[in-house]
């Protein structure tokens, strides 16, 4: 008798948007599902980082601590008067939208393959079997965005990829005045804006169709993001929640802000004094939702070892050294990225150190 053999679900956001009946594996446990209360909005500090660089210390010193204080206790903050243009932020959004309206033949010439970071991917159907995101995602190197974008779908999408170039720039150039703020906080200078300014980071639109069973679904599952810090700008539908004193909140989009938080890499490299923090993306039955990120990565062979002055009694080290490669291969092969990511990750680097397999802090 042939052996029948499961046929992974096609995410197909025409055809998925209109049906009350959820494929069940798009349908999370009833634990991790959205509930009424999760609409609460947090409440985030507003940084302002053009005072923090009008030159003016005690107003830099002053910020610094603001910020200092959310990554102590959950790693996230709000950012304005940031210095990016308006219109490009509009322009990578809208022709965003125009990737994502494409038909998902179309969108998977850039198709994401096994193993791989980069590309196109409708939900994880191909990676994962149960828990799928409601989502579709186009992942690409900021260092090669353009380049990326016009070798995989063409001199049609120039315009596109050019777009994704100049937002990447925006975002490499922020990053740095984020960790300069950072470095302040903690009393390194420019240490970290040093230690990331040769960065490979990715830079990832994430597309939510609405869903007719949002209670059910869930955009982007629970998780603290791998890498090092992320800058998220939210179009104008309201979506991420993060998990603080034990509850859900919601963290709505704001005109002209930027959502940034602290990745597990970056926990590491400040020896835990910063979190990284549990949030997730709900969607909704009406609208369709955008999120434009960027996951700030360090050159790949750089060993994550925190600056001397973090590390004394009080604080001995709290993750052995790693590389990002190394803790990309994880999050690809070994683990999918959740909840425990930075615990799993130092127990498996500790467990290959046991076995005699070569890690990075021999
Ligand atoms: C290194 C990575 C793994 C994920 C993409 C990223 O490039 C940065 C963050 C990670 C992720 C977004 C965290 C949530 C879970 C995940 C599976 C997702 O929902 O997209 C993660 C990414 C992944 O593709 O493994
Ligand atoms: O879309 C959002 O608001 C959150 C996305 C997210 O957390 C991620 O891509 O890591
Ligand atoms: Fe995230």
């Amino acid at each position: 008798m042939a052996t029948q053999t499961m046929q992974p679900l096609v995410f197909d956001a025409s055809v998925l948007s209109r049906k009350p009946d959820i494929p069940t594996e798009l349908v999370w446990s009833e634990k991790d599902r959205p509930t009424s209360d999760s609409f609460d909005e947090l409440d985030l500090p507003v940084i302002d980082l053009a005072s923090f660089f009008s030159g003016n210390d005690e107003t830099a010193l002053e910020i610094a601590k603001q910020v200092g204080e959310a990554c102590a206790k959950h790693g996230f903050f709000l950012l304005t008067n940031h210095g990016v243009d308006e219109g490009l932020l509009e322009e990578a959004q809208r022709r965003t939208e125009g990737f994502f309206r494409m038909s998902l033949e179309e969108k998977e010439r850039v198709k994401r393959k096994a193993g791989e970071i980069f590309g196109y991917a409708s939900s994880f159907t191909g990676r994962f079997a149960s828990n799928l995101p409601w989502k579709e995602t186009l992942s690409i190197p900021t260092n090669a965005a353009e380049e990326y974008i016009v070798k995989t779908l063409g001199d049609d999408f120039q315009q596109y990829g050019n777009v994704l170039q100049k937002y990447s720039n925006a975002m490499n150039k922020l990053v740095l005045e984020i960790l300069e703020v950072l470095g302040l906080s903690l009393g390194v200078g420019r240490w970290f804006r040093d230690f990331y300014s040769d960065n490979d980071s990715i830079f990832r639109a994430n597309y939510y169709p609405s869903c007719l069973k949002p209670d059910l679904t869930l955009g982007t599952g629970p998780h603290y993001d791998p890498t090092s810090v992320t800058i998220l700008h939210q179009d104008e539908i309201t979506g991420l929640q993060v998990f603080v004193d034990g509850k859900w909140y919601t963290v709505s989009p704001k005109p002209n802000t930027f959502v940034i938080n602290i990745g597990d890499a970056f926990m590491a490299l400040t020896n835990k004094r910063y979190k990284s923090c549990m949030h997730r993306a709900v969607v909704n039955s009406t609208a369709a939702r955008k999120s434009l990120v960027f996951f700030l990565c360090p050159r790949k062979d750089k060993i994550l070892r925190p600056p001397e002055s973090l590390i004394n009694a009080e604080h001995p080290r709290a993750y052995p050294d790693f590389t990002w490669a190394t803790m990309e291969e994880f999050t690809q092969k070994h683990y999918r990225a959740d909840t425990q990511t930075a615990n799993v990750f130092a127990r498996w680097l500790q467990k290959n150190k046991e076995e005699g397999i070569t890690v990075e802090w021999d």
